[in-house]
Formats: structure tokens, sequence, C-alpha cells
């Protein structure tokens, strides 16, 4: 994708690492989400450093959104990494309790710790990270549901950090999502904005879309995973045959045919039907051993 960057805005992003790495000082475990559609380029470039040596949960988010087989070979390849993803469908509830079962069952350790110590058991406390509108605030809510319990603010903990009970075994600190600082990684950039994963990022519709048409048809022409994507995807969709035409060019025609040339909206068009499903279940990357 050899198109213009997408542009940051970091003014807000040092204050509000500054009070999350703060809060993280407290936490036991780190729930990551990330997109399902996007498993390597939703995953955020400072995680790791925020974790540290504490426990990780890894949440696959938008399950509903992924063939099975894409699915599949993602799971293989996070688990050859040692990494034993979760997977959810936040938005309609599917895999929520393994997620709070793995996180309290961090704090079973933590707290044969402290009594071996001589202190009390006490709750185990979990964040939730990742991308803007990866899902975080869906799964929080799908989590809370199962057993709902006051919110509790605790002092010095800013407006948007705060502190919540999922039961007496499970707190959660609810975090807005983070951007980092700067994405050197234009191609993940291009991924984020095309599932909208990228918060307040400025982009023009119209250079996104065409990279989603340029991913979907070189995702199509390497035929190399069965399965991997529905069949004929925009041909589906759009009724015009992807082989042999620029992405650009098939953006412009496919605007011709339905929005009399108007670019903006053919561009809108293709990007509202990814988001919501309507071109099918569409992976975006294939794991990196797969290539
Ligand atoms: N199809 C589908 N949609 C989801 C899923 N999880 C969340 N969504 C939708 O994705 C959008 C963003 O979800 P949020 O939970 O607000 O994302 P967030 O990560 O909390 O966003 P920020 O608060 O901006 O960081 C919402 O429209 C949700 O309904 C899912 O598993 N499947």
């Amino acid at each position: 994708m050899s198109t213009p960057p997408i542009q940051w805005y970091p003014g807000h992003i040092a204050k509000a690492e500054k009070a999350l790495i703060e809060q993280l000082k407290k936490v036991d475990v780190v729930l990551e989400v990330r997109d399902a559609r996007i498993p390597h380029s939703s995953h955020h470039p400072q995680i790791q450093k925020w974790i540290g040596d504490k426990p990780h949960v890894l949440v696959l988010n938008r399950i509903d959104l992924v063939t099975p087989v894409s699915h599949q070979l993602w799971l293989d390849a996070l688990k050859a990494e040692g990494q034993v993803p979760h997977c959810t469908d936040a938005q309609h509830g599917k895999g929520i309790k393994a997620v709070i079962k793995a996180a309290e069952k961090v704090g079973v350790s933590i707290n044969q710790r402290r009594r071996n110590r001589g202190m009390r058991p006490r709750p185990v406390r979990a964040v939730v990270l990742g991308f803007p509108n990866v899902g975080k605030s869906a799964l929080i809510n799908r989590l809370l549901k199962r057993r709902i319990v006051e919110s509790a603010r605790r002092p010095g903990v800013t407006r948007q950090l705060r502190w919540v009970r999922v039961s007496q075994d499970l707190e959660l600190l609810d975090t807005p999502g983070v951007l980092p600082a700067k994405l050197n990684n234009q191609e993940a950039a291009y991924k984020l904005a095309i599932c909208d994963d990228i918060g307040t990022a400025a982009y023009e519709n119209q250079l996104v879309a065409t990279a989603l048409i340029e991913l979907i048809q070189g995702l199509e022409s390497s035929k190399s995973k069965p399965g991997f994507l529905p069949n004929q995807v925009l041909q589906t969709r759009y009724q015009l045959d992807p082989t042999s035409i620029t992405a650009a060019d098939y953006l412009a025609t496919a605007a011709e045919q339905r929005h009399q040339g108007d670019l903006e909206r053919m561009a809108q068009q293709v990007l509202n039907d990814f988001r919501k499903g309507l071109l099918g279940k569409v992976t975006l990357e294939l794991p990196p051993s797969v290539h």
C-alpha cells in the first residue's frame, strides 16, 4: 500500500498514558483486546511495555466478522507463539465467561501468595487495553452484566479511568482507548482505519477504501488458503469484477455505476459495508507464518 500517511493527533495521548501507567502499577492482569479481522495490526505496540511481567490474557474480539478458516489459522499461529487467545463476540455476548475465568484464575495464585505471607485474599485487579473501538467497552459491559455490582471510584483516578467490581473475585480498571503516540507502520495504520479502530486519527476515506479493495484483491488472487475469505467478496456485493483492474479504478468504476461518479460516496459505502459485515466475513491479514 503506497499511499500517503495517516495523520496522528497525539496531543492528549501523553497525559492519558501517564494516568494509565500510574494505575497499571495496581493491576494484576492485563486483558489485551485485538480485532479478529486484523490480529496482527491491532496488537498495540506499547502493550508489552505496559504489561511488563504481569500475566496477560489475549482476547480476539469480533469473531462474528471472520470466517472459521481464517480464525483457526490465527488461533494456530498464536498458539505456536505460546499465546492462548480467548475469542469473543462482545456485541452478542459470546466467549465472555472464559475471559472472566482466565482473569480470576490469575487471582488464585496471587491470593495463595498473599495467604503464604499472612495477608487477606483480595479480588484480582484486571485492566482491559487495546486500540480505540476494538470492542473494549462492549466487552466490559458484557463482563459487568454477568453480576452487576456498583462501580467504585478510587482516589487519584482520572475521570476516564475508574475501577469497577465485576464479581467478588474480580475488579476491572475501565480505560478509554489508548492510541500509541505514533505508529510507524503505515500498513497497520491503514488496516486499523479500514476497521475503524483508529479513533481520532485523520484519513481520507477514498485512500482507505482503495486500500481495502487492494487488500481483498490480493487475498482473493493469492487463493493460498481456501475458505479464508468468502468467495468473490467484491463481485458479489458490487456486481463488478475486481480482477485485472487497479483498486483505484475499481472504486472509480463502482462510483460511476452506483453514485454518478461520486467517489467519496462510494468510498464511504465500501467502508461502511465492510465494517457492518455486509461484504461477508473478511479477515484482512494472514498470520505471518502462513505467507
Ligand atoms: N460485530 C461486532 N461488533 C462489535 C463487537 N464488539 C464491539 N462491537 C461494536 O464495535 C463498536 C465499538 O465498540 P466499543 O466497545 O465501543 O469499542 P471500544 O474499544 O470500547 O472503543 P473506545 O471506547 O473508543 O476505545 C460498537 O459499535 C460495538 O457495538 C463484536 O464482537 N462484534
